[in-house]
């Protein structure tokens, strides 16, 4: 074995090189005697192009990686392999700063790897440092990771890498490595340019990735879409082994798709920025950990996640450029398995993000008092994002030649190349649908952005125009002196909901259905208030009129109506379906009657604590467990974990209804489990999806 197998076996635990490529990028780096440009497609494995000439060098490799989360995600993975690496970066406790100093400070420092941000690298405090490595030598290489933000022609443009022009000038003598996976040729020579690399040594590869499989759906055809999502979901992870991410361009989107995901009874979880940053962590490490099945995410999520087995990434929304669509689709099947990568397009989405993109490109150019070529950048990148979409040839085809390769073999690895005629088929009722819809749609975009200002995500992968947007949500929240809704105020309302919608059961219709109905009902309606009122006050006086307009206007219905079968026999939705004219017509509403209504909601009474509930419910599903009617364990505890929820929350309203099928008669019992977390138990130990029926017998 060659020393440089040995170095690979011993460090990183591999046997072979991942490929020809990758062999052939480290043993041009541990050369040392030319700059390497590597551009692989994601997943191909570059960061080893680096650590491992970086491990077997001397002295040691200062990183430039753009975000800290993937600077700390890449120095946990080497510290696990026992690996010196570390980060100074503005997070740093300033006790592990000061031991990292005199690391670097000593003769001969254990570092082998430090990872920076460009803004570290330019700050004047790090300056010092690091005219000391260069004058006594000990700088093996500088690797520059993403480095397609350097280019403002690149999809994720950073100002601040444009610095690193100078410090590639004060480190002469050290080989420069630069790495990306979304570099088409004019971003490559501006990669080149910016960092001043000499003759670099290029090593590129295909961007084609023939176990992905791309396929674009509009998402105004479908009847429901989260239906159809569910059943991509479901396709994609067959086998059950695996997982996926839905990415979505708002907080709002990625909070409704969880919800309306959860209730058709798969595990998911939103992460945005608007989430505390314990949530968001947690929801990522139970979706690491396999425990949720679907994160449901902003693009802030993903950079540095290597996560193997992501066998689907499913936009909500569309990517803001091609190139983005490419990397963040990318972070599906890195385990080189079939997965796949799917666009619910929709034309109104497309409409907003142009008119974002055009609201940017004049802020910028009114800041700066004159407009510059590469603003059209923006626009051109949507462009080739929403022509993917709506072309009808080769989705991989048109990824490979953005890229400048050559047509790839698709081998019917996207929906054009396996069913052309759907493909068209489908643009035809697009097409019909946008004719349709042409004049609404010219009335221009509502509000002051064309769409609710601050549900949009920010962060620094953002679409570019996250700024414009937070600061007119920021302005509009803070004028009126409102705070956004904590959880547990959500929880309380959902808890008033689905009391009052239990009281008033027989006149709901919902006597005949179960308290999961009810239940879900209520986090029906709670979830729809809380999408429109940002203000706590006004959010929970809305939820409260809210339920009780519906019991009232269900009972002026349900009073008026000639089919009494009707009114005893349908669920709340059937009866719900009737005719907007026919209830205009028949029903008047008094908002002093409402104000009555709203009385008995307004204090809650004193309920079961969850502990107590759950004590109740293990003593009565225990005896079902030990006979093994639970299919396994983490169904029985989902299920306990529900009803003790149920329990504590519905317990005084509910005597007699929803809890008689776990304290009435169980032996009789046919229960019908679709653990539904969204109505407001999100957490899940069951990563599968659940919708299950179980005989009690
Ligand atoms: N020689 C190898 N053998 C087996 N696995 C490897 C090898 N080299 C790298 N890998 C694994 O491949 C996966 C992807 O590697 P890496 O994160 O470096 O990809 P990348 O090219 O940087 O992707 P991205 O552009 O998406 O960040 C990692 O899990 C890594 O451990």
């Amino acid at each position: 074995m060659t020393s440089l197998k040995q170095a690979l076996k011993t460090h990183f635990g591999f046997d072979t090189f991942r490929s020809k490529l990758q062999e052939d990028v480290v043993n041009a780096v541990i050369k040392g005697n030319r700059d390497v440009f590597v551009c692989m497609p994601t997943g191909a494995g570059k960061s080893l192009c680096y650590q491992l000439p970086a491990v077997m060098a001397g002295g040691i490799t200062l990183v430039i990686s753009p975000l800290i989360a993937l600077i700390q995600d890449q120095v946990d993975h080497l510290r696990d392999r026992n690996i010196a690496a570390c980060s100074i970066n503005s997070k740093l406790p300033a006790a592990e700063r000061r031991l990292i100093l005199a690391d670097l400070g000593s003769s001969s420092p254990r570092l082998k790897l430090l990872y920076i941000t460009p803004e570290m690298v330019a700050s004047s405090s790090f300056q010092p440092c690091l005219t000391d490595l260069c004058s006594r030598g000990l700088l093996s290489y500088l690797a520059v990771d993403e480095a397609h933000c350097v280019s403002q022609w690149g999809h994720d443009f950073r100002p601040d890498y444009l610095k690193l022009g100078e410090l590639r000038a004060r480190l002469q003598g050290v080989p420069c490595l630069a790495l990306t996976a979304t570099a088409p040729k004019n971003v490559q020579e501006d990669i080149v340019k910016s960092l001043r690399m000499h003759m670099p040594l290029s090593f590129m590869s295909p961007v084609f990735r023939s176990n992905l499989h791309y396929d674009v759906i509009y998402r105004d055809l479908l009847p429901n879409a989260y239906v159809h999502l569910l059943a991509f979901i479901k396709k994609a992870i067959a086998d059950e082994q695996g997982c996926g991410i839905v990415y979505c361009r708002t907080r709002e989107g990625c909070e409704t798709v969880a919800h309306q995901l959860t209730k058709l009874g798969v595990s998911a979880k939103p992460y945005h920025a608007g989430l505390k940053a314990g949530d968001r962590t947690e929801a990522q490490s139970e979706w690491m950990q396999g425990k949720v099945l679907v994160i449901v995410a902003t693009i802030s999520f993903g950079m540095g996640v290597d996560k193997a087995n992501v066998r689907f990434v499913a936009h909500w929304n569309l990517a803001k450029s091609l190139a983005s669509y490419y990397q963040e689709s990318g972070r599906a099947g890195r385990d080189g398995l079939p997965s796949c990568c799917r666009i619910y397009y929709s034309l109104k989405d497309k409409e907003q993000i142009y008119f974002l993109i055009r609201q940017e490109v004049k802020r910028k150019q009114e800041k700066r008092g004159s407009a510059k070529e590469s603003d059209k950048t923006a626009v051109k990148d949507f462009e080739a994002m929403v022509s993917f979409c709506e072309q009808e040839s080769c989705r991989h085809a048109t990824i490979s030649k953005f890229f400048g390769d050559k047509t790839p073999n698709c081998s019917k690895a996207c929906d054009y190349c396996t069913n052309p005629k759907l493909v068209r088929a489908q643009l035809e009722r697009a097409a019909t649908l946008s004719t349709r819809t042409a004049a609404a749609q010219s009335e221009g975009p509502k509000g002051p952005f064309g769409f609710q200002a601050g549900l949009y995500e920010g962060g620094r992968k953002g679409y570019g125009f996250e700024r414009q947007e937070m600061h007119s949500f920021l302005t509009h929240v803070t004028s009126r002196g409102q705070k956004m809704l904590q959880s547990k105020s959500k929880s309380y309302m959902k808890c008033c909901a689905f009391k009052y919608l239990s009281s008033n059961s027989s006149t709901t219709g919902s006597s005949s259905s179960s308290s999961t109905d009810t239940l879900s009902l209520a986090a029906d309606i709670e979830y729809g208030v809380f999408k429109s009122h940002k203000s706590s006050n006004l959010y929970k006086a809305a939820v409260l009129k809210k339920v009780s307009t519906d019991v009232r206007r269900y009972k002026n219905t349900a009073d008026m109506s000639e089919d009494v079968g009707e009114r005893r026999g349908s669920s709340p939705p059937a009866k719900r379906k009737r005719s907007d004219k026919t209830m205009c017509k028949r029903v008047t509403f008094s908002s002093a009657v409402e104000e009555k209504v709203l009385q008995p909601v307004a204090e809650p009474t004193k309920s079961t604590t969850l502990k107590e509930a759950a004590d109740i419910v293990v003593r009565y599903l225990d005896p079902f467990y030990s006979k093994g009617k639970f299919a396994n364990k983490e169904l029985f505890k989902s299920f306990a974990r529900y009803l003790s929820h149920l329990l504590a929350e519905g317990e005084d309203k509910g005597k007699g209804q929803g809890e008689k099928s776990i304290a009435g008669s169980p032996k009789d019992q046919s229960l019908d489990l679709r653990i539904i977390s969204g109505s407001g138990y999100r957490e899940h130990t069951n990563p599968i999806i659940i919708q299950q029926k179980i005989n009690i017998s």
